[in-house]
């Protein structure tokens, strides 16, 4: 569940003048050493549709970040004032549940303390809390070129501790979202906004929203969120990287023209993606037949208006889908519809069996190789959208590969002092190298 609604949590006054309703509120913990950045998100003004909470807004260090350095931010978690305020904030937010299920943490590669802290508040919550849920981590790969100089150091050091320490690693792409927002939404100069509203679409699409009522439970929906995207594309602790793409990405003029099927457009769109290792829908290649990637596992999330089981209540939806004014609001949910799909709509998914996306090749553990299919009645982006969770092995050894950049500059001694400096010595490189050749080797033989 990532949001406090406000009707749990607050009486709203009896008032005869319309107001905006508020807003719900973040159930998320913010850290950074940075004051300046966790201020911007806690503006009471912020044109977000949601707030954050500023009792779960943690600053820790000196005031002035982590220089880009991962053993900096990492040394950060050694200060006794900084461990304890960040677990005190997760213990309080964990104990205001009635039940958890999973943590998911985000953060950056290339810096340092998004990655460095990161990955120490990532082992502090298996430590402490791991008999309270799964930790799944969302990081966010730099660009290739024009950024820091010490980016691979970071980002190897961050993939070695997440993959001894995390349940599943979903790992995005900043230039590969950059390459969705100008090909798919046509913004010819990407913002970092437009490139986190697009990583957000992948992301919040492939997580089944979990409100944790018991309601919803005793509905049979049984929504899971981090912990069934991690069931259903982590099937072995060797092959913990998860990638996301999703269908249609489409600029918002484009929404209220645009009617797609399920089998023969969005889901035919991602296998192909899938079997062919394409990311972007735009870059697609139809002709291709060979499989040029290899899945271990896959999850497909569809998320589309359809009659609404009864019991299960269209909950308050934070992401509005985007539909033009000029549509007719959709219409209400039908009480009368089975407690299931399917719909009577050719078009739809249930009444058409899915061609399995497994049809590449697999390691001989994992025999038949995991594949769901589940969807989510909450959409934001048309009337279809489409979200394919798969554990496939060419976006794994692109997020691996900053590992290999890291051994080129350390073996020409460059920029070690920096890291030897905070606690980072040969040692601790040589514990990256083994544990990244462990896994390009798994996802290499694949
Ligand atoms: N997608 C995305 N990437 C970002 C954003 N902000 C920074 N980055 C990327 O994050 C990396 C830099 O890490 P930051 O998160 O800024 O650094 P930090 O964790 O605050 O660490 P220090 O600055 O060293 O304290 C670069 O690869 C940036 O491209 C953002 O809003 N969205």
């Amino acid at each position: 569940m990532y949001f406090r609604h406000p009707s749990k949590t607050a009486t709203t006054p009896i008032s005869t003048s319309p107001s905006p309703p508020p807003k719900p509120t973040a159930r998320a913990i913010l850290i950074d050493t940075e004051p300046k950045v966790l201020n911007k998100c806690l503006l009471p003004h912020s044109p977000l549709n949601f707030k954050y909470d500023p009792g779960l807004s943690c600053k820790v260090g000196d005031g002035g970040g982590a220089g880009n350095n991962w053993a900096r931010g990492n040394a950060l978690w050694e200060r006794e004032e900084v461990r304890e305020q960040i677990m005190d904030t997760i213990r309080r937010e964990i104990e205001r549940n009635d039940r958890l299920s999973s943590f998911h943490i985000i953060s950056s590669l290339a810096g340092g303390t998004g990655s460095g802290l990161g990955c120490a508040v990532t082992c502090g919550v298996k430590d402490f809390f791991s008999s309270s849920g799964l930790c799944m981590n969302t990081v966010v790969s730099p660009f290739s070129a024009g950024e820091v100089i010490v980016q691979d150091y970071n980002a190897a050091l961050s993939m070695a501790s997440l993959l001894k320490s995390s349940d599943g690693i979903v790992a995005m792409d900043n230039e590969v979202a950059i390459r969705k927002c100008r090909k798919g939404w046509r913004i010819e100069r990407p913002l970092m906004s437009d490139v986190n509203r697009m990583m957000a679409e992948g992301i919040g699409g492939a997580i089944k929203e979990s409100y944790g009522s018991r309601e919803d439970e005793a509905s049979g929906s049984r929504p899971r969120g981090v912990a069934e995207l991690l069931a259903g594309c982590v099937p072995h602790q060797s092959y913990k990287i998860v990638n996301v793409t999703h269908a249609p990405t489409m600029p918002e003029s484009s929404v209220e023209f645009t009617r797609d099927t399920w089998e023969g457009g969005i889901v035919g769109r991602l296998r192909q993606m899938n079997r062919t290792g394409c990311e972007v829908e735009q870059e697609i290649k139809w002709g291709a037949k060979e499989e040029t990637q290899k899945t271990v596992a896959s999850m497909l999330v569809l998320r589309g208006d359809g009659g609404l089981p009864p019991n299960l209540s269209r909950p308050p939806t934070l992401f509005e889908p985007r539909r033009s004014p000029h549509l007719p609001p959709p219409s209400p949910p039908s009480h009368k519809s089975p407690p299931l799909p399917p719909s009577n709509r050719t078009d739809d998914v249930w009444e058409v069996p899915l061609t399995p996306f497994h049809d590449s090749s697999y390691p001989p553990f994992i025999s038949p190789p995991p594949f769901s299919c589940s969807r989510s009645y909450l959409n934001y982006v048309g009337d279809k959208h489409g979200c394919l969770c798969s554990n496939s092995n060419l976006p794994a050894l692109r997020a691996l590969s900053p590992i290999a950049g890291a051994m080129r500059k350390h073996s020409a001694r460059a920029y070690l002092w920096q890291y030897e400096k905070h606690g980072v010595g040969e040692a601790e490189w040589e514990e990256v190298w083994n544990t990244g050749t462990e896994a390009t080797g798994n996802y290499g033989r694949l």
